[in-house]
């Protein structure tokens, strides 16, 4: 036994490592980017589709087995219509992410400076009904939004994002695009998103946010100039009524990187932490209300 796995480890070349190591890098990747999309469930359902064509054909089951296989190709053929958004976020990602792009690395100090920055904007502006809507640039480049509106490049304050989002200034229509600590951009035109079944109070404006975050991995802060609500767009769902404090916290759990832990898990646990405290209060915070109206 000892001697068939020297044996095996002798064919073994730094090649097949390297080989071996980068298909389970983009697998990894793949995975990732999958993960709480729609595409995960389908993905999970290819595999249980798989799996019966394996059996059908071990059992000799032919019509079964043919069937099968031919729903298999159609769902072949089907896929990238269908997970067009989702297949055009991975290559976006994988073309313009992590892998060629330098991250802009930003301190403590300076993460939380910016992020009481857009909160205090964010929510000054609601008590105001201005709207705003403010990107916050992730892994994958957004330089193709960039370019849609007025470049600027300074530094977070909420006096920049209040000045920029006044109403009747030249600025304030479209979004603002963060890139660190820094407002790359201006009125910066997004794309709106075709989910069916939002609320008939979320407008272009939170379409846009959701359009955003569903073909990036960026975060969005949007505010209403309807009702002056604060809302967090992220993976295509929106996290609406937000406080102050809930802003803060979105963005920390975004940027200092408790990734394990998801906005929806974070949200609902401070819920619970509420509603165990006043009951009165959980209602006014009811925050999470996904694009199919669910709440
Ligand atoms: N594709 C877009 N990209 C960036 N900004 C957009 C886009 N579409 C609309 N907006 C912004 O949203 C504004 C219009 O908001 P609208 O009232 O339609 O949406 P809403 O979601 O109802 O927002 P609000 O609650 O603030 O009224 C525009 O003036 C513009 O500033």
């Amino acid at each position: 036994m000892l001697e068939q796995f020297q044996a095996l480890a002798r064919t073994i070349g730094i090649l097949d490592v390297i080989d071996t190591g980068l298909v389970a890098f983009f697998l990894y990747r793949i995975y990732i980017m999958l993960k709480n999309t729609r595409a995960a469930a389908l993905v999970k359902g290819l595999m249980v589709l798989a799996a019966l064509v394996i059996v059908s054909k071990w059992l000799n089951l032919h019509v079964i087995n043919w069937i099968l296989e031919k729903a298999m190709t159609m769902m072949m053929v089907a896929l990238p219509v269908v997970f067009q958004p989702e297949l055009r976020r991975a290559l976006e990602q994988i073309g313009r992410g992590r892998l060629f792009r330098k991250r802009v690395e930003l301190d403590e100090a300076e993460l939380n400076d910016m992020i009481e920055a857009v909160a205090n904007a964010a929510v000054i502006m609601g008590q105001r009904k201005v709207g705003a809507l403010i990107v916050f640039e992730r892994a994958v480049g957004l330089e193709e939004r960039i370019e849609t509106g007025i470049k600027i490049d300074g530094l977070v304050t909420d006096s920049l994002l209040l000045n920029i989002f006044e109403k009747d200034t030249p600025l304030h229509d479209g979004a603002v695009i963060i890139r660190g600590n820094r407002i790359i951009a201006a009125s910066c035109l997004l794309p709106l998103t075709d989910a069916r079944g939002l609320s008939q109070e979320l407008g272009t404006r939170h379409r846009a946010a959701i359009g955003i975050s569903e073909q990036s991995d960026a975060l969005v802060v949007v505010v209403s100039e309807e009702t002056g609500t604060v809302s967090v767009t992220r993976n295509g769902e929106i996290y609406r009524y937000l406080r102050r404090e809930d802003v803060v916290d979105m963005l920390q759990s975004a940027f200092v990187g408790n990734n394990h832990f998801t906005l929806k898990q974070m949200i609902l646990e401070k819920l619970d932490k509420i509603r165990n405290k006043n009951e009165k209060e959980a209602n006014d915070v009811k925050q999470i209300v996904k694009p199919g109206g669910k709440s």
